[in-house]
């Protein structure tokens, strides 16, 4: 695949999708459908299978049962039109901000010096084009997340996984980088899995927001964010916000991950 091969987004529908590790099950019957260019949050507690339903829909790890289908076609082997971020940047020491993204190119064999341009651009969407040249030790942990944005879009993939990206940075950088994510977005238009324990962050971002249950986990609530993009700082500026999370407060009161 290259660059300009990629599609501009996909779709992930899973249907009845079970996983079992041994005699535990994680996951239990999930049935989901992620439109093309969709921005889609799943929300649950911890250990409630949210990296594993991600695991599964990157064709990482097998399901048990169920299907899940990438542009319609059964998913049988590890996805390669994606880009994934974790909680942890994951961007090796000994290689400047720009060499981390570029290895990513450099794996998959595409022309380098486009992928450099591409590289400069997304830096610079993302503000950091005065640290290309950086290690990520002399980068702030905000930084090392952008560039590992930066790593994951650099192939122009049609599906980007994010599992709780902002996780471990503080709240006010947070705030940032989910707008930055949100304009990067709108611009490219790619289908995103976003995974975060954040109900701000899942309304902040999402055009849908899937809200999960404890072990096993199951889809218990589906909410369709319908507020304007970009969307501010201060979500509560819209009554609607409030409106959403409580419906998330809601489920997690009604399967006791919130008791008061
Ligand atoms: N390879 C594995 N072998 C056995 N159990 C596993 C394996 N991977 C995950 N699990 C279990 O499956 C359940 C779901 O794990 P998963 O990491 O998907 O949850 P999560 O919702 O992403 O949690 P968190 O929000 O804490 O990251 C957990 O109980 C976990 O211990």
């Amino acid at each position: 695949m290259t660059a300009t091969a990629a599609r501009a987004a996909a779709s992930i529908e899973g249907r009845g999708i079970i996983k079992t590790f041994g005699g535990f099950t994680a996951v239990d019957g999930l049935n989901l459908n992620i439109r093309s260019g969709e921005f889609v949050s799943l929300i649950g507690p911890s250990g409630c299978g949210k990296s594993t339903f991600m695991l599964m829909a990157a064709g990482l790890i097998p399901v048990s049962r169920g299907e899940l289908l990438v542009d319609g076609k059964a998913l049988t082997a590890p996805l390669t039109d994606i880009g994934i971020v974790f909680q942890d940047h994951l961007l090796l020491e000994f290689r400047t901000a720009m060499e981390n993204v570029l290895l990513q190119a450099e794996i998959r064999g595409l022309p380098l010096e486009p992928a450099r341009e591409r590289a400069l651009e997304l830096f610079d969407k993302l503000g950091i084009a005065h640290a290309a040249d950086r290690y990520p030790k002399q980068l702030s942990g905000g930084m090392r997340q952008r560039v590992s944005i930066a790593r994951a879009l650099i192939h122009n993939p049609a599906v980007l996984m994010m599992d709780e990206p902002f996780g471990a940075l503080d709240a006010i950088t947070r705030t940032q980088i989910r707008h930055d994510l949100e304009l990067l977005w709108m611009e490219q238009a790619k289908t995103v899995v976003f995974i975060t324990h954040s109900i701000e962050e899942a309304i902040g971002l999402s055009d849908r927001v899937l809200v999960m249950s404890p072990t096993p986990g199951r889809i218990v609530d589906e909410i369709a964010i319908e507020l304007p993009r970009p969307r501010p700082a201060h979500l509560g500026d819209y009554p609607s916000f409030n409106h959403y999370a409580d419906r998330i407060h809601d489920a997690f009161r009604r399967f006791g991950v919130i008791r008061y």
